[in-house]
């Protein structure tokens, strides 16, 4: 079974093409969500969380994701340290996961999947960029963080042009129709591999 990586920096849309892979009839897995449901149900990765950054990573609804988020986006070496633990768990995961799915293909949806070589366990990858400014748009939009939290997290990923030399399909993710387009147009490419 062949594995598509979808990635792109925060707010490219990755959730959204994500979702039209899904549409066409795609297994999806989304390594940020999987990764926080292990964060709340892995002893041993709630373990060393509770280690390296206190008693005050979880409150009594599970992870504190803002707790955790506000130390490691400003420090890279505490980014690292929670990286190391969540990542080999994630891995382990998603291999359990394929196992189980009968396709012809899989996506595999992270943020940083060049960046922590996750592009590793892939067949192709598809990179999904947009402007800085329309990210951060989007963004401010979406969500409650504030331009500081947001920017701090690009500081962590590669730069669009550094992943583009990398990536084996690339959309720039303007006009919704036209990215739908291009995802079936993938989706064939990618059918025909298998
Ligand atoms: C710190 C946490 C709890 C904050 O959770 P929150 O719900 O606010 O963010 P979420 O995980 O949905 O990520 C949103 C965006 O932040 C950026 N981001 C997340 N993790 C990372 C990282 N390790 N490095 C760089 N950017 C990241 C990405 O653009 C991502 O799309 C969470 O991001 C986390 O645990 N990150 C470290 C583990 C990790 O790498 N997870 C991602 C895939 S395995
Ligand atoms: N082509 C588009 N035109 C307009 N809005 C869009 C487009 N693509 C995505 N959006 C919107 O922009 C926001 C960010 O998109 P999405 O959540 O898919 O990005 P993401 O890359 O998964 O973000 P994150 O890295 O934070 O997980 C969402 O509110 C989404 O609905």
């Amino acid at each position: 079974m062949k594995v598509l990586g979808l990635t792109g920096g925060i707010g490219s849309g990755k959730t959204t093409v994500a979702n039209f892979f899904r549409e066409l009839g795609v297994p999806v897995y989304i390594a940020d969500d999987e990764a926080k449901e292990l964060m709340n149900s892995d002893p041993g990765v709630k373990k060393a969380i509770t280690e390296i950054f206190g008693e005050n990573s979880y409150t009594s609804n599970g992870l504190d994701r803002k707790y955790l988020a506000d130390r490691v986006f400003k420090s890279k070496e505490l980014l690292e340290k929670l990286n190391a633990i969540v990542h080999p768990a994630v891995n382990r995961h998603f291999e359990e996961w394929k196992s189980k799915q009968q396709s012809a293909y899989v996506v595999y949806e992270a943020a940083i999947l060049f960046e922590k070589g996750g592009s590793e366990k892939c067949d192709f990858t598809l990179l999904i960029t947009a402007p800085h400014e329309v990210k951060i748009e989007r963004l401010l939009q979406r969500d409650n963080s504030s331009l500081e939290e947001i920017e701090a997290r690009m500081e962590n990923q590669w730069s669009d042009e550094k992943k583009a030399a990398l990536a084996n399909f690339i959309i720039e993710n303007n006009d919704l129709s036209r990215t739908r387009q291009e995802v079936r147009n993938i989706h064939l490419i990618m059918l025909q591999s298998a």
